[in-house]
């Protein structure tokens, strides 16, 4: 059976009360059925719900998510332990050791491993041939020696990871029909939640595991499947009656959580999207509060507009809790996050949001405002002296510290003048620096010195779009933005940073706080009042998205942003981002022509 569902009609509690229904109504045996979820946290939540739902009476039905449940099947069939499972740190530095080997180039470590790992997982998640695959990191060649050694050092080590679980499982059931039978017999009633969020080496494994019985109970909203990034496919919830003979489906049509006008600009927006189910939802509660759309100048302007509704609102006895700020990127909420602690207010971040000023373009614009202020630090100037591209060598730089004349010296020594020119140019423009404010400074070292010109060879190097670093640059320009000087900049940077370490450190015990959430965090959840901020073009949809199913997929994160409003939905856009003129989102006007007009 296949149920098809809206946001907010209840899918736990149609999973966990079928569930009891099983046992209680037909003396199913606890221990036949196997539900399983995405998250350890959704199966965990599950799990609890369901045995409430039975008086707290311990049960011997299996909730897990899809790993947990492949890796109790695979300890059973090779003896693999907790132990063969490889640990984050461990993938991390195995990758290190690879970029080494091959003296890949990168900015950010970090980031640079996180994107390849995450293109490891993608080629085995969705079966694609490597033969066939495009890195979007590094040249096709280079990933697929990448990929064979991190395989190498997996089969060394005795280890397996998450997508080959996945992996593993199927092999396992195709070439050992005793065992497949074995599993069949054991769970001849599944259950999935979530079912818009598989993929296709998870849905072979569970339709072998149905075998021919396919007494499979899938829950889901196609609408709400936004993980295509990661290999999730929404088509396999839309061909489920052709797949699986015999299917039915039912559609849980009533929204509890929201207002009927919430309900109704959603629908609006996501029946834009032409690859999916069409269906009519309704709601449950009446239009009693509506969808406000606001526009306003910039961003500070927009984050003022928020702080000044939570602080009205907790004057009036309203919590913190009520309220959630969500938004598309986790680079996003920075400026909002500063503000709201210039005002006290408490927030918490359901995602890591990184440190502007711990990016390491941030990193070369300090060095160079510290070269200006005076630094002959040798580690100031090997950060900055080929950004951009000087051709000056290490070499050239044997001393802790650093003399411009000296410097110039060795390459007229080294008959190398125009290295020398370099030099003198630099040493001109970090004396140009000097003189400036930090917002000027930026400035010059963007366009006078040439940085943008670095950070667009370096784009084009690591096949990222030049425009994701020059959002940076826009940003760091625009926090510096009304200092007089670079001390004043430095100590507002040191300040955020300390507020920020504090606040991770601390945000675990402040439940009394506003969540600040991204799109995709935000799955699941519910709030009374609902701001989706920045939602212009570029940023809802992502500048990224490009093809239909790109949009598609925008769409749907749209969709869910929406629908995690239970009273108030606050639609804003701004002018102009970062000093730059901002369109609309095509999504507001997608979600309803009757939304009132721009107030501000
Ligand atoms: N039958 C019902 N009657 C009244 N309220 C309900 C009913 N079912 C669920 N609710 C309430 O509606 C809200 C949404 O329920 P729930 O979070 O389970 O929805 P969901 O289908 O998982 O939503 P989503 O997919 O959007 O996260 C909750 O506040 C829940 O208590």
């Amino acid at each position: 059976m296949l149920v098809l569902a809206g946001p907010g009609s209840g899918k736990t509690l149609v999973i966990t009360e079928r569930t009891r229904h099983l046992i209680t109504e037909y003396g199913i045996n606890p221990a036949n059925i196997l539900v399983i979820t995405f998250t350890r946290a959704a199966a965990t939540e599950m799990k609890e719900r369901f045995l409430r739902l039975m008086g707290g009476k311990s049960s011997a039905v299996t909730f897990g998510t899809f790993h947990a449940v492949f890796f109790m099947i695979l300890k059973h069939a090779y003896h693999y332990q907790a132990e063969n499972i490889i640990r984050e740190e461990q993938r991390v530095s195995c990758m290190r050791e690879i970029i080494k080997r091959h003296r890949l180039e990168y900015e950010d470590e970090s980031e640079f491993i996180a994107a390849l790992l995450g293109e490891i997982g993608l080629v085995k998640n969705s079966g694609i041939s490597l033969d066939h695959y495009y890195s979007t990191n590094c040249g096709e060649e280079v990933f697929r020696r990448v990929y064979s050694e991190y395989h190498e050092y997996l089969y060394a080590h005795h280890l397996i990871d998450f997508e080959d679980m996945l992996l593993y499982t199927w092999e396992l059931f195709k070439e050992r029909k005793d065992i497949l039978a074995a599993w069949q017999k054991k769970y001849p009633y599944i259950l999935i939640d979530e079912f818009q969020d598989i993929n296709q080496i998870q849905f072979e494994v569970v339709r072998l595991l149905a075998g021919e019985q396919r007494n499979l109970f899938v829950v889901g909203d196609d609408d709400q499947s936004i993980y295509r990034f990661r290999g999730a496919k929404p088509e396999i919830m839309l061909r489920f009656e052709r797949e699986i003979p015999g299917t039915k489906t039912v559609l849980l049509d009533t929204n509890y959580r929201s207002q009927a006008n919430i309900v109704e600009d959603a629908l609006n927006l996501i029946g834009h999207n032409k690859e999916r189910f069409q269906k009519r939802i309704r709601a449950a509660l009446p239009a009693e509060t509506g969808v406000e759309y606001a526009v306003f100048e910039d961003q500070r302007k927009e984050n003022l507009r928020i702080i000044r509704d939570i602080c009205d609102a907790v004057e009036r006895g309203k919590s913190y809790r009520d309220f959630a700020v969500l938004f598309r990127t986790n680079t996003q909420p920075r400026l909002l996050m500063e503000q709201m602690m210039e005002y006290n207010i408490p927030f918490r971040t359901r995602d890591r949001i990184p440190n502007l000023y711990e990016h390491w373009i941030a990193k070369d614009i300090f060095a160079y405002i510290r070269i200006a202020q005076g630094s002959r630090e040798r580690r100031d100037f090997l950060q900055i002296m080929n950004r951009p591209k000087r051709y000056i060598s290490r070499d050239s730089l044997d001393e802790d510290t650093v003399a411009f004349d000296v410097w110039e010296w060795y390459f007229r020594e080294a008959e190398q003048p125009w290295v020398a020119e370099r030099i003198v140019t630099l040493e001109h423009d970090v004396m140009q620096l000097r003189r400036m404010n930090p917002f000027a400074a930026i400035n010059y070292i963007r366009k006078g010195i040439g940085y943008d010109e670095f950070c667009a060879e370096y784009a084009d190097y690591r096949r990222i779009r030049a425009d994701e670093l020059y959002d940076v640059l826009d940003e760091l320009q625009e926090s510096a933005r009304g200092y007089e000087d670079y001390d004043g900049w430095f100590a507002h940077i040191e300040n955020y940073t300390r507020e920020l370490e504090r606040l991770y450190q601390s945000q675990e015990k402040q439940s009394e706080s506003v969540a600040l959430s991204t799109l995709h965090s935000a799955k699941g959840l519910e709030y009374e009042n609902v701001y989706l901020i920045d939602v212009n073009e570029g940023v809802m949809p992502y500048k990224k998205a490009v093809l239909d199913q790109d949009i598609e997929e925008e769409r749907r994160m749209f969709y869910v942003g929406m629908t995690r409003a239970k009273k108030y939905l606050h639609l804003f856009s701004v002018k102009q981002m970062n000093q730059k003129d901002a369109d609309i989102s095509r999504f507001i006007a997608e979600a309803g022509e009757r939304l009132s007009p721009p107030c501000r």
